[in-house]
């Protein structure tokens, strides 16, 4: 591992802090990409209340000099402005409120209090929530800036609401980027956002809610990260591994993996050579990984988000102190969150890509990563 972080923070606490470490000294880190990413997953048609409350930023506390790092471990935190409202009651100076026992099937809540023996799924849920992933952003925002630095872009799309799929198998252009970020719910068509709408506002009206799939797509990716030689070192393995770390993520597909009924013949790449483009394939149905490796196309990794489980009409459940029939707790809720998640989706990637990179290129200098790149680039010509 060449890259780690710890998290901690609830999601009415105080404020949520990463700590990461494995950067190499002498990266420019631009804090407007990090807040800029915040503000990303902040947005989407369907989510709830909590949203118009907060305005995510990042505050960096180490690792860093004038915005360059310096090697040394880097510290940041998320301030939850929703605090406010909750300081006699989520605090590690205060703990307030009625007990939560009415445990909310589809949530870590029943589990949770159980395994570490808590009568109050409040202690669950703020840890569980969903709130983190405003910190695993701000780490990827971090492993962008790497792996931009080395001409590796990573994006996304929201391919499905409910029922509805649009899908795509190449990443988004210029042109579709930009209609991507300034749609609600982060599509480059707007007819299709529109039938997405109505589906999300059809579930709100009668209190339910809705899941939905994204694709990540990484483009600029040399050959090679990754490795065949144990499943841990997979970068298959790590990408649907970190996908299915989202909260409320289910499922991850790579390329065009579950299509598994397609003969041989159309399922996989064949390999071509020129020398002004050097190896590359006619399609990429492997989606940019082979053997557990990038083959030098770009990455389509696919993830499938199960819908909200906090619902305003809540399923039945059991009371965790009576043992009654009672029904799930309802506070607020998001209905949908398929493109906040395609934004924290982004980040996992570029965090295990960055990894992977810095496995095979890692230095303790960026200028030392720079050599090792040329020089394998040149090898493998
Ligand atoms: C960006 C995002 C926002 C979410 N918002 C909510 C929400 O408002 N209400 C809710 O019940 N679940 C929400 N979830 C999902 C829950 O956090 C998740 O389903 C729950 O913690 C149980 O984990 P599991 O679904 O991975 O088993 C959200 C998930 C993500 C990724
Ligand atoms: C706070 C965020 O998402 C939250 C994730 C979440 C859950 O259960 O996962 C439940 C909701 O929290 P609250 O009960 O405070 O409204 C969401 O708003 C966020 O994305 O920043």
């Amino acid at each position: 591992m060449t890259l780690r972080y710890l998290t901690a923070g609830e999601s009415h606490g105080p404020g949520l802090v990463a700590i990461a470490e494995g950067f190499p000294a002498g990266l420019t880190v631009a804090f407007e990409a990090v807040d800029r990413d915040l503000r990303r997953r902040q947005k989407g048609y369907g989510r709830g209340g909590r949203m118009k409350i907060e305005t995510d930023q990042a505050q960096f506390l180490a690792g860093l000099r004038g915005g360059v790092t310096t090697g040394a471990p880097i510290a940041l935190v998320v301030w939850n402005k929703d605090h406010e409202n909750w300081k006699e009651l989520v605090s590690p100076y205060a703990r307030g409120g009625r007990k939560f026992t009415q445990v909310r099937p589809g949530h870590a809540d029943l589990a949770g209090a159980l395994k570490y023996d808590l009568d109050d799924a409040r202690d669950v849920l703020e840890r569980a929530s969903a709130r983190s992933t405003a910190t695993i952003v701000a780490l990827g925002a971090l492993a962008k800036a790497l792996l931009g630095r080395f001409g590796i872009q990573v994006s996304s799309r929201v391919v499905a609401i409910g029922p509805r799929a649009r899908l795509a198998d190449a990443p988004p252009d210029g042109a579709q980027k930009l209609a991507i970020e300034a749609s609600d719910l982060h599509v480059d068509d707007e007819a299709v956002a529109a039938e997405w709408r109505a589906l999300i506002d059809a579930e709100k009206a009668r209190g339910g809610s809705i899941g939905g799939a994204f694709d990540v797509y990484a483009e600029g990716l040399p050959i090679g990260l990754g490795s065949h030689v144990h499943p841990d070192r997979r970068l298959d393995s790590r990408l649907v591994g970190a996908l299915c770390g989202i909260q409320a993520i289910r499922a991850a597909e790579v390329g065009d993996g579950t299509q598994v009924g397609r003969p041989g013949y159309e399922f996989h790449d064949p390999i071509h050579y020129d020398p002004a483009r050097g190896f590359h394939r006619p399609s990429n149905r492997a989606g940019g990984l082979e053997g557990g490796m990038t083959d030098g196309m770009p990455l389509r990794v696919r993830a499938y988000m199960k819908p909200i489980p906090t619902m305003l009409h809540p399923l039945d459940t059991v009371d965790l102190a009576t043992r009654e029939a009672t029904q799930a707790r309802y506070e607020r809720s998001d209905v949908c969150a398929v493109p906040a998640a395609a934004i924290v989706g982004e980040a996992v990637v570029a965090w295990e890509l960055a990894n992977a990179f810095l496995e095979k290129f890692g230095g303790d200098a960026i200028a030392d990563v720079e050599k090792a790149v040329e020089a394998y680039a040149a090898r493998i010509r």
